[in-house]
């Protein structure tokens, strides 16, 4: 394969390290313990995609040597049967951690699904404790997603600290935990949303811009000067096709880095799911 260009923020290749350094604290684990860190699916949906994405989720986690167990469970369940369920599988001493994936069924809230689980099972750290933690700035698990840019900034050798960051989306996911991520490490962070008024005043200032909205072409290369960087949370299909939310032919010219999709942040959202998995594991008895 040729390289591509050297403004790619490639995710596949750091993927490829992060995953050796992951097999051999899955093998130390199971050494130490006798049997290996197990993950709860939480599946409440019949979408095709989303059974799909459980379902290689589930292949992807053996692959590795993890335990991954899928529960599907009816679209209609009610909020309180959901979260029963969920409760009772963090009260499992085989279950090392639980993920509920999303979305969730219409009349569950997100507040009640994060509640019902035990802070020390919860994966994807959406727990208000676990987010309380991060927002404090000392974080015990975080959400794959925002952690696999984060990882990726790092990997890169990116410095962030006094950079003005601009995060267009604040889902509790991934903007909200991506905007304390970059804090964290010291960035002048800004969130739009929905509400925003001139997007574009602030893009045009950003070092760094990061979009999770879930529409493509969010990002155009109009809203962005020479020299930022771009992140890109979108997991779109357009015609069968997988796009982000950038508009990434025009806007990549003008970038120093950018993370295309697919082969930016996707491939290692699922590494930091199993790096959390591994973590939790490790805290219990
Ligand atoms: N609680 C919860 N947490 C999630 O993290 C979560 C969820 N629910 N619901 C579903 C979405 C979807 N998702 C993806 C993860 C990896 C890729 C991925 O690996 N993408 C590859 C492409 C894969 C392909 O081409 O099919 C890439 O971007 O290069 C995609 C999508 C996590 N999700």
């Amino acid at each position: 394969m040729v390289n591509g260009p050297d403004n790619i923020l490639d995710g596949k290749a750091v993927a490829k390290t992060i995953r050796q350094q992951l097999e051999s604290q899955i093998q130390a684990f199971q050494t130490s313990r006798g049997y290996v860190p197990n993950l709860a699916v939480v599946l409440p949906s019949e979408e095709p995609d989303a059974c799909l994405y459980a379902q290689n989720l589930q292949k992807w986690f053996q692959k590795l040597g993890l335990g991954c167990f899928v529960h599907q469970l009816s679209s209609s369940i009610t909020q309180e049967d959901l979260c029963a369920y969920i409760r009772s599988l963090c009260s499992s001493a085989d279950v090392h951690g639980v993920m509920i994936q999303m979305p969730l069924p219409d009349g569950v809230s997100y507040l009640s699904v994060a509640e019902a689980l035990d802070p020390m099972k919860d994966v994807e750290g959406i727990h208000p404790y676990n987010f309380g933690l991060l927002s404090i700035g000392n974080p015990q698990v975080v959400p794959s997603t925002p952690m696999a840019a984060a990882t990726l900034i790092d990997h890169y050798g990116i410095d962030v600290s006094g950079k003005n960051v601009v995060v267009i989306g604040r889902s509790n996911v991934v903007g909200k935990p991506f905007a304390q991520l970059m804090l964290m490490k010291h960035a002048s962070v800004s969130v739009l949303h929905s509400r925003s008024k001139s997007i574009r005043d602030y893009t045009l200032n950003a070092d760094i811009v990061a979009v999770a909205v879930g529409r493509p072409n969010t990002l155009t290369a109009d809203m962005v000067r020479e020299g930022v960087i771009v992140i890109d949370f979108g997991i779109n299909f357009v015609n069968d096709r997988l796009v982000g939310d950038v508009d990434f032919e025009a806007v990549s010219p003008l970038a120093s880095f950018i993370t295309p999709v697919p082969g930016g942040i996707g491939p290692l959202t699922n590494l930091m799911l199993a790096s959390n998995l591994i973590k939790l594991a490790l805290t219990q008895p």
